[in-house]
């Protein structure tokens, strides 16, 4: 058995939900559709996620919602009238969106996370509805019903290891198809809570996992992982086969088209998945496996890139002497709630990056004091406008000089970076510079590689 899960860009119109449906129709073994709500028709377009976190708004601020419910109404209402349903079948959907306000919330962003998590709810109920309309045996199953349970943040909700014990007792018969909304679960004290933006990968991995299937199909609008960014390189080449490792750490760095959260669950599960076209459901995309049992041809798979960081560069003369040096900075961020990215060090020097929008200006002013005054560094630079740029690829390990040839690349552009790591798990090396510099260190690399 498949789980299938199809994105919000798969599902934006009734032509591109008639694609899904197609691709699901297709072969029997995918019987286990996990539904993103409606992404954008257009590049203007709004998706349906952010027209109900404006609806949450709207009600938190007391004001008149009925303009923003018809908005959304109609992202529904034309998709079902696509497939002929008609107003009083989808009444329901509109009833839905309008009892919204009238249930009770433990707070503002429980509100908000049930508000957003409709957009998939309604649409996986949508679905179901004109798969059954058309006589295909078709079950619409939520996160409730099905006891996929978090915890966390109510909009950054994390899986509980008893999901998985529930998701086993699930049935699913031989000729039964089932929907499944993506996105959220349901927390201890049932209420919903929402995985982070772009979650419904999570959703289907989870449900990969737990319910044991042998392949996790993601179709999205491109033909696959590409080994750089499309919006940074001109049509770059697509991956055919990855690690697991090399998406995680590719997809935490900046490639959008897969959640980096979504890996845990299949590497548990040891389930293979395959970013597919919705489009282009002939093209056979990415496989993201286990591990590549042969020396790949090229030493980086892909490059990525995200430009939302800030750095605390710190230097001090025998800092690694200091016992305890690290630990205090950390028992600092840690009393201050701040998590960090990653923290390079050299002998006298270590920086510590942060993704900037956990921080506030005033939050950093407090960090840098504390730390100034606790540590007493020779050298407290804070870095605002910092990006960073991962190079990645399991290929790395058997060839020498990588790092030489990147830095030797860079030169040549005369970029000269500010930071320069390689991991442990000797997959990536990663580059800090400044931000209006990261889409070139980027082209200079896929450059030199591909
Ligand atoms: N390395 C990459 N390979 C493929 N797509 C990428 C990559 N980096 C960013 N993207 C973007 O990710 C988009 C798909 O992600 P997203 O819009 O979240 O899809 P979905 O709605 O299917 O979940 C693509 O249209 C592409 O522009
Ligand atoms: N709809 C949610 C969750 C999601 O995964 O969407 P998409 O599949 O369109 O990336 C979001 O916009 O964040």
């Amino acid at each position: 058995m498949r789980v299938v899960k199809f994105g919000g860009s798969s599902l934006a119109t009734g032509t591109s939900v008639n694609q899904a449906l197609e691709i699901i129709l297709a072969d029997p073994s995918r019987q286990v559709m996990v539904v993103s709500a409606p992404g954008k028709r257009n590049s203007s377009d709004i998706k349906v996620t952010d027209l109900l976190i404006k609806y949450a708004k709207t009600v938190l601020n007391h004001q008149n919602y009925s303009k923003i419910v018809d908005e959304i109404y109609s992202r529904y209402q034309e998709i079902g009238h696509f497939f002929g349903l008609d107003e009083t079948q989808l009444n329901i959907i509109k009833d839905i969106l309008l009892s919204l306000p009238e249930s009770s919330y433990p707070t503002d962003d429980y509100l908000i996370a049930a508000f957003k998590a409709h957009g998939e709810r309604l649409n996986a109920r949508l679905i179901a509805m004109i798969l059954n309309q058309k006589g295909i045996k078709t079950k619409f199953l939520d996160p409730h019903e099905a006891g996929l349970t978090v915890t966390g943040e109510p909009n950054d909700a994390i899986v509980s290891p008893e999901t998985y014990l529930n998701l086993d007792k699930i049935k699913i018969d031989s000729d039964e198809h089932v929907i499944f909304p993506g996105f959220f679960g349901i927390t201890p004290s049932g209420h919903i809570a929402t995985f982070s933006r772009g979650g419904s990968d999570i959703t289907g991995a989870i449900l990969a996992k737990g319910l044991h299937a042998d392949l996790y199909e993601n179709f999205t609008d491109v033909n696959g992982i590409f080994a750089a960014n499309p919006a940074i390189i001109d049509h770059p080449q697509s991956i055919k086969t990855m690690t697991y490792r090399e998406m995680r750490e590719l997809s935490y760095a900046g490639f959008s088209v897969f959640h980096d959260e979504a890996l845990i669950p299949a590497i548990e599960g040891e389930v293979p998945i395959n970013v597919k076209n919705t489009h282009d459901p002939q093209n056979p995309g990415t496989m993201i496996v286990p591990d590549k049992r042969f020396k790949p041809l090229n030493p980086i798979t892909g490059v990525a890139s995200q430009k939302h960081f800030s750095a605390l560069y710190l230097h001090k003369y025998l800092l690694n002497k200091e016992a305890g040096f690290t630990l205090r900075i950390l028992q600092i961020l840690y009393k201050h709630n701040i998590p960090y990215e990653h923290m390079p060090s050299g002998i006298d020097d270590i920086t510590i990056i942060f993704n900037r929008q956990f921080l506030n200006d005033q939050l950093i002013d407090l960090i840098c004091n504390e730390i100034q005054s606790l540590i007493n560094p020779d050298q407290l630079e804070w870095i605002d406008d910092y990006a960073i740029i991962m190079i990645v690829g399991e290929g790395m390990k058997y060839e020498h000089g990588i790092s030489s040839q990147i830095l030797a690349s860079l030169n040549k552009e005369d970029i000269s970076p500010q930071m320069i790591n390689q991991g442990a798990s000797q997959i990536s090396i990663m580059i800090g510079t400044k931000k209006e510099e990261a889409d070139q260190v980027v082209k200079t690399i896929y450059k030199q590689f591909f």
